[in-house]
């Protein structure tokens, strides 16, 4: 038999598509194509659009159609003319019954194998086009030798399509190869012959393989799972991309390039999407389980599992870099079939992504250069299960320009190339600021958007990367080569607005979340961002200083805090008893007096760091309200340890600080500093009541909100005493009364969410138990280590080098001496030296060393270190004369 006439059923975007190219290289052979829908079999008929996108396919259909290509809604004398019925109907996932939401439904391969055995007479070669599971085609002859006519006869083949939707006609005319599965009979191997003379039209004889028929089924699956693994794969590795600063796109180049692996397949994305890989690979876990065998239905699960946490990880990251709320933000959503040069949309991330949106409240203005609109409504309305949604907060736009407009983010979903090329400049204006761009297909110019303006975010990079590299090495500088500072995290600009600005702190704050991204990429030390920010108009302007610190955390954004100082400095608070007595000092933050003490207190490794992060966590959770009686937080620190060791100062600096970096919730800081001693009246029975006046008159300070309060209770032994140690200089029952006083004084305030308690003792001991009760943090400040003792020297070398005490080397990078091999090992001996002096006495001996050692002429560094050293060695032998004269 030679195949003179060819009927293929089903006219979707295999059979279509299939059935063209066939026509086109066969011309000797008719070809008709059918479908049950009369609406599609129309279209494929139509001049002006087909059924289908598919690039380069109208032009073959119009040289074919109506010579040897046929799309007819006449199954039943196409059948029955034909000499070959290629099947190529739809086969979802079941969505009822057994296997339902893994299985392949084979209601329509069995419909088309109803129909031909009832209409088929004479030899005919029934082909499975469609992809189906393994042995597929027994069930298919069952139902065609179940039905047989006298006269007929049947050969089944398996004959999987391997196109890609957006490259068919290519696949087609192009194929890698062309399988065909058979039966091992001598009338079987007939039939693969005479399907092979079909394709041999066109393809290499040498690509069309043959083999067993289920080997040819199972194929078909392996092939999709093969390809969905590579995209998992990638996928997977994104996450671990966007968590370390590497960047998926090199990671996946340089794994391709290993001639076993391959580079194709490997770009990673919002996740796969499509008709074909989800279900193929839930078929092929379905088989596994029939068959017993859960180990590898498991494997191939979580290839599905895999992207499923791509495109929830992808939707999460959109919301939460949008201040973890999109409710009534306007997106764009640009692109919405599920890959480029197709109209399909079956299983597009795109669905995933908008769904996830519109359930947060986000306002969806959506674009797609193929998709006709009433489908993105009709895949939404079924996917949200709420018309009403849809209707209130979906936009179908005909332009990706009047997609963006106004909008406060732009999510690229499908990687169509006329969205590498908007004029994103034009976007860029047109958005609502600051405006973001989520690059789900990693296709656009980060960079450049960057500098545009844009805050970016992709798949599988870390954006800021550079920022923190060169930030890290900023800090190295800074502050001597010896904190670590990790390239993950926050980074927090600190901005000192100039008293003569005129800006508002978030007009300011909008020009340098601008301004700094592209001045990172270039500056690399503390004097080069000087340089930047008298370069730029505004900020030379507007800023008096910037400063910029990391901080380790999963997220990575750049965070702008604008602040003023207040230069009017501290004020003595007096109450009134039976005399007037100094109660406190009282200080507006942030301030001049405090401005530069955080930076040189010296501690070791992450103590301030703890501090700051536990009094920032303990605002945070007063601002959301967070309940006391469930998660226990008083927000009182106390910090104990030697006399000496900076407790007070680090509590003064911690209040300025934080009142820096909560400049975006509180319009203002105040610090509220307790002269415990003062407190204590020499008519001590009046001291409880000195305590109430002293609170009395903070809690009229913490009624404001917009204010944040920091008590600072120095020394507050004096005040808490232990009840129960009994006190020799006063009554016990007064120091009762004053411990009371004060506990109660505390709960009351420490219920307002804009205050925190910060204590100090240099006896831990003789603190009321009560009262260490309530301190959420209790931390021991110790003497310092060698290593922070040679902080303070280095500190101090760089100030003398600074203002001119001391001649150093013309070796300097950025605003700092770098000192040689030779004197940071002296610097270091002299640290190890003086262990055992409290920080206090340590920045001391510089000045002492100087005094005694040095002659008013300009000494170089060596000189000094020798003073300094000599200063150590008298300090302890003062210490060891007075503690003998003690005994
Ligand atoms: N879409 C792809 O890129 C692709 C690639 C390779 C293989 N496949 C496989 O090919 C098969 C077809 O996929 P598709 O994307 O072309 O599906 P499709 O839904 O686009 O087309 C299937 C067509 O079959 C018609 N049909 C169903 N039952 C019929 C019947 N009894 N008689 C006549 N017409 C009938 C439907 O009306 C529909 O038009 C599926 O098994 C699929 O897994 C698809
Ligand atoms: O490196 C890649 C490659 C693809 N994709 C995505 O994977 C999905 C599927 O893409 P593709 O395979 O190109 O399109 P399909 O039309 O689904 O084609 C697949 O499924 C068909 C149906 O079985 C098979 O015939 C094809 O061989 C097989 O590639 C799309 O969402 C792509 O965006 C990626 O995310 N990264």
């Amino acid at each position: 038999m030679v195949i003179q006439k060819i009927c293929c059923i089903g006219a979707g975007y295999v059979g279509g598509p299939t059935c063209s190219v066939m026509a086109l290289k066969c011309p000797d052979i008719e070809i008709t194509v059918v479908d049950l829908s009369k609406d599609r079999i129309a279209q494929w008929n139509s001049n002006e659009k087909l059924p289908i996108f598919e690039p380069g396919l109208m032009e073959i259909v119009q040289q074919c159609r109506g010579r040897n290509l046929f799309f007819s809604t006449d199954i039943v004398s196409a059948i029955r003319k034909a000499d070959l019925i290629f099947i190529s109907v739809n086969t979802p996932t079941k969505t009822f019954g057994m296997g339902k939401g893994r299985a392949a439904d084979l209601k329509y391969v069995e419909g088309a194998a109803r129909m031909i055995a009832e209409n088929a007479e004479g030899n005919k070669i029934v082909v499975e086009k469609s992809t189906v599971p393994v042995r597929a085609a027994e069930s298919i002859m069952n139902i065609l030798k179940a039905n047989n006519k006298p006269n007929s006869s049947y050969q089944i083949l398996s004959n999987p399509e391997f196109l890609a939707e957006g490259t068919a006609v290519q696949d087609l005319l192009h194929a890698d190869r062309v399988l065909i599965g058979g039966e091992e009979t001598a009338e079987g191997q007939e039939a693969v012959r005479q399907l092979s003379w079909v394709y041999e039209h066109w393809i290499p004889s040498s690509k069309v393989v043959t083999m067993n028929t289920w080997s040819s089924e199972l194929s078909k699956l392996a092939a999709n799972a093969f390809l969905a693994q590579r995209i998992s794969s990638i996928n997977s590795l994104s996450a671990v991309c966007e968590a370390t600063g590497a960047d998926v796109s090199e990671v996946a180049r340089a794994v391709g390039l290993d001639t076993r692996i391959g580079p194709k397949f490997l770009q990673a994305s919002v996740g796969f999407g499509g008709s074909c890989f989800q279900k193929d690979i839930l078929n092929l876990v379905y088989i596994c389980e029939c068959l017993n065998l859960p180990h590898v239905a498991a494997y191939w699960q979580q290839v599905i599992d895999m992207n499923e946490y791509q495109k929830s990880r992808f939707a999460e990251k959109v919301v939460s870099s949008l201040f973890n709320t999109v409710t009534d933000k306007r997106i764009a959503v640009l692109g919405f079939a599920f890959k480029k040069n197709t109209g399909d949309t079956r299983e597009s991330p795109a669905i995933y992504v908008s769904t996830h949106l519109l359930a947060e409240g986000a306002h969806l203005h959506i674009y797609d250069p193929k998709v006709e609109p009433h489908q993105i409504v009709d895949d939404l309305n079924s996917s949200t299960m709420d018309p009403d949604i849809v209707n209130r907060n979906v936009v179908i736009h005909s332009d990706a320009y009047s997609a963006t407009k106004n909008t406060h983010a732009l999510i690229v979903c499908t990687e169509w190339d006329e969205f590498v090329t908007l004029d994103y400049e034009k976007i860029y204006a047109d958005m609502m600021k600051p405006a973001y761009i989520f690059d789900g297909r990693k296709i656009l110019d980060h960079d450049f958007l960057q500098n545009l303006g844009f805050h970016v975010q992709t798949i599988g990079k870390k954006m800021h990367r550079d920022v923190a590299r060169a930030w890290g090495c900023f800090f190295l500088l800074v502050l001597g080569s010896i904190p670590a500072v990790s390239n993950m995290g926050v980074i927090h600009l600190e901005v000192q607005q100039s008293p003569k600005s005129t800006l508002t702190k978030s007009e300011l704050s909008d020009h340098i979340l601008k301004w700094f991204p592209t001045v990172s990429k270039t500056c690399t030390d503390s004097h080069d961002l000087e340089k930047y920010i008298l370069a730029d108009k505004v900020l030379s302007q507007n800023v008096v200083r910037i400063k910029l610190e990391t901080e380790e955390s999963k997220l990575e954004q750049v965070q702008c805090h604008v602040y003023s100082l207040d230069e009017t400095g501290p004020q003595t608070d007096f109450i009134e008893g039976e005399e007037t007595i100094p109660s406190a000092t009282h200080y507006i933050l942030p301030c001049a007096e405090l401005d530069s003490v955080w930076d040189t207190l010296e501690y070791d490794t992450g103590v301030k760091e703890e501090l700051l992060n536990f009094a920032r966590t303990a605002m945070l959770f007063a601002k959301h309200q967070v309940c006391e009686d469930i998660i226990g937080i008083n927000r009182v620190v106390l910090l104990h340890g030697p006399p000496g060791t900076g407790k007070t100062t680090l509590c003064k600096a911690l209040a300025h600080k934080l009142a820096i970096r909560l400049t975006d919730t509180f319009e203002c800081g105040q610090l509220i500093e307790i002269n415990s001693h003062s407190l204590f009246s020499k008519w001590f029975s009046e001291s409880g009541k000195l305590v109430m006046q002293m609170f009395s008159k903070i809690r009229e300070l913490v009624m404001e909100p917009n204010y944040f309060l920091c008590v600072l209770i120095d020394e507050v032994e004096s005040l808490a005493h232990a009840r129960n140690a009994g006190s020799t200089d006063a009554e016990p029952a007064d120091s009762m009364r004053v411990v009371n006083a004060l506990l109660t004084q505390i709960d009351s305030i420490r219920r307002f969410p804009n205050v925190l308690i910060l204590t100090t003792s240099n006896v831990t001991k003789a603190i009321d138990i009560a009262f260490v009760d309530r301190a959420d943090i209790k931390k021991y400040i110790g003497l310092p280590s060698a290593d922070v003792l040679t902080k303070i020297y280095y500190s101090c070398v760089q100030e003398l080098i600074k203002k001119k005490l001391i001649r150093a080397k013309e070796t300097t990078s950025g605003n700092e001496y770098v000192l040689s091999k030779e004197e940071v090992e002296y610097l270091e001996k002299t640290a190890r030296k003086s262990v055992g002096l409290s920080g206090r006495n340590a920045r001391k001996l510089p000045f002492l060393g100087y005094a005694k050692y040095l002659g008013s002429d300009y000494p170089d560094l060596l000189q000094f270190l020798a003073a300094l050293d000599s200063a150590v060695n008298d300090e302890f032998n003062d210490r060891k004369m007075i503690s003998t004269n003690d005994n």
